[in-house]
């Protein structure tokens, strides 16, 4: 029997679905639930700025692999163009385009650049493009873009001492990128294009057109596997499938890495640029890094504060990590969830643009723990095993492409049934919900453009089931606050603390804040930090200043709100909807 005809999804998905109800009747999440308490500008925003939401069927069809996914299209337009682009010529340039990979050192498309510039003895230029569309579709904070723009700065100064240009300019339109990477190559005579994969669904396509337009303007473009320390599709199940949780996957993906050691092979950053570089393309080399686009700039006091935080540039990450891996990793196991210091290695911001590779990560730690992945000492164990949650949840993303359309993880939790009440999640987002932990976090979130793990499970639980506010909702604040914004590990980590996405655990967890603060900020040092009404209180009752009478009279004199919600209510509430929605 012939295969069944794979449809690409290219302009499907980007059709409205049209229906604002599910198979079963009931409202989806397109629109506020008719019965929400909700507020006109609640409704507004929801309306506004989510996407149509995919129908059940067409991510089953997805699961059935009956529609293309993204990466197929990507590749498959790769294996088309192979026979045109291998009689490509030198040209007399290669370009390659850096995108999330903003780094010098183990960068497998630039080294591939550099390579073919090299062997051809013709020069190599780099390039980079401002999309704020991208910015404005990705919900990128500011904070981000500017750590973007700042690691570009540094990245330019780093090749023009090898001689090498960096050009970059800002596109307004981002549907004319992948012709203007084309007009670019021709202007400059490059007649090789090298770039790494980026694994969004947008990006794929963008990729998978570029290299259509390449061959056909006799350019060789093939986008190269480089942000995953093992590729995405790369590890299946004994029964070839796709693995939708942790534990096995990464059991897995030791064995792969065992099994084929050339994936932790480092590459060499580029060398001197040869050729004519300075000369010829000597108006390259005085370009300099757009601007923030006008929606995405910070205020000037809060780029010095930034600037101080997270220094920029491949430099600062590498020395990150040695620090890091040197004097803190072996004692991460024990001490990684602890929020009253720093005892994880705040590398996301570097990994999240591409200064700093996962591959490098993972083999600097396994070097120093006697080359051992998965033995030796806990504490480099348990952080390459963390590293690779940001390989997992990529995989996740490749494999189940809907979850970039407002889908969750697993179809049947669109039928939870939201509230919708625009000040409570008011309160979590300005840190007033009268619980000191989630506070505390939300406060460091809006100053830091960060927040510690821990934390992020216990604010995204507290949002999703103390409040049973729409966890998209929390999922899209946080992409506009984080400097480490990534929409895989943010989906992902949104599923793991709301249990609607991909989920890890077998039952249904619901954070309670108070155990949560007790455990791991049990000298209430991190809640004083972040929540400056309650650093007069003593003793244990910073976690819930209102359950004394001495601690509730500081918390009110200060104008700490009341707990908003009551835990074992919403505990409650909380259970009795999911049950709902996933058993009818
Ligand atoms: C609700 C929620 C949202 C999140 N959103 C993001 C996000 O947008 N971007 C992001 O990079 N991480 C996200 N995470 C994962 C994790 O919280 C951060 O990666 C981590 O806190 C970064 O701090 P660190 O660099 O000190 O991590 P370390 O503890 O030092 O870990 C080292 C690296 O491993 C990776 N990592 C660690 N834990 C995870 C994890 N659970 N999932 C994926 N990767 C992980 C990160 O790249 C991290 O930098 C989210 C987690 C949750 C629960």
């Amino acid at each position: 029997m012939a295969p069944k005809r794979k449809t690409s999804d290219a302009d499907v998905d980007s059709k409205p679905n049209g229906s604002h109800a599910n198979k079963k009747g009931r409202t989806n999440l397109r629109e506020p639930h008719p019965n929400a308490k909700q507020t006109e500008d609640f409704g507004i925003v929801l309306r506004e700025f989510y996407p149509p939401e995919m129908s059940n069927e067409r991510c089953q069809a997805y699961n059935d692999g009956t529609i293309e996914r993204p990466i197929e299209t990507l590749e498959k337009a790769c294996r088309d163009t192979a026979d045109q682009r291998r009689s490509i010529n030198a040209g007399k340039a290669v370009v390659h385009w850096f995108k999330n990979d903003l780094r010098l050192h183990d960068n497998r498309a630039l080294h591939t650049a550099f390579t073919i510039a090299r062997d051809h003895q013709i020069p190599l230029i780099c390039l980079y493009i401002v999309s704020p569309e991208d910015f404005e579709a990705h919900l990128t904070s500011p904070a981000r873009v500017n750590f973007i723009l700042r690691t570009l700065e540094r990245l330019q100064r780093d090749l023009a001492e090898v001689d090498i240009p960096l050009y970059s300019e800002t596109q307004e339109k981002r549907n004319r990128i992948p012709s203007r990477v084309v007009e670019l190559c021709q202007k400059w005579g490059a007649k090789h294009l090298c770039g790494n994969v980026e694994y969004e669904v947008d990006e794929l396509r963008r990729d998978a057109k570029l290299v259509r337009l390449c061959a056909e303007n006799e350019i060789d473009f093939a986008p190269t596997p480089d942000t995953c320390v093992v590729t995405p599709g790369a590890l299946s199940s004994q029964q070839g499938k796709q693995y939708a949780v942790y534990t096995p996957w990464f059991r897995s993906w030791l064995a792969f890495l065992k099994e084929n050691p050339d994936y932790l092979e480092l590459s060499e950053e580029p060398g001197s640029n040869l050729g004519d570089a300075r000369k010829t393309f000597a108006d390259l080399f005085d370009c300099s890094i757009p601007t923030a686009p006008r929606s995405k700039q910070l205020p000037g006091d809060e780029k010095v504060r930034f600037e101080k935080l997270y220094p920029a540039g491949e430099h600062e990450a590498t020395q990150r990590l040695e620090k890091f891996l040197e004097e803190k990793a072996t004692k991460y196991d024990e001490m990684r969830s602890d929020l009253s210091g720093e005892y994880t290695s705040i590398l996301s911001p570097y990994f999240a643009c591409g200064a700093l590779s996962a591959r490098t990560a993972v083999v600097t730690a396994k070097r120093l723990n006697k080359n051992w992945l998965d033995r030796g000492n806990q504490g480099y164990v348990s952080w390459i095993s963390e590293v690779a949650w940001r390989d997992f949840y990529k995989h996740v993303l490749v494999h189940w492409p809907f979850i970039c359309m407002n889908k969750c993880f697993k179809p049947e939790h669109t039928n939870i049934e939201w509230e919708y009440d625009a000040d409570q999640f008011q309160a979590w987002c300005d840190g007033k919900t009268g619980f000191p932990i989630v506070d505390a976090a939300m406060r460091q979130i809006r100053h830091c453009a960060w927040m510690h793990n821990r934390t992020r499970m216990v604010v995204s639980s507290f949002l999703s089931k103390d409040l049973l506010i729409d966890w998209r909702r929390g999922e899209r604040y946080f992409m506009e606050h984080l400097i480490d914004g990534d929409f895989a590990s943010n989906h992902g980590g949104w599923g793991f603390g709301s249990s609607t996405g991909v989920d890890p655990q077998p039952y249904f967890r619901i954070f309670n804040p108070l155990r949560q603060s007790e455990r791991f900020d049990p000298d209430g040092e991190y809640i004083r930090r972040w929540v400056p009404e309650l650093r007069d209180i003593q003793g244990k009752a910073i976690h819930d200043p209102y359950s004394t009478k001495e601690a509730a009279a500081i918390a009110e004199k200060q104008g700490y709100p009341r707990p908003i919600v009551d835990h074992a209510d919403s505990r409650a509430r909380a259970l009795e909807r999911y049950k709902r929605a996933l058993h009818g």
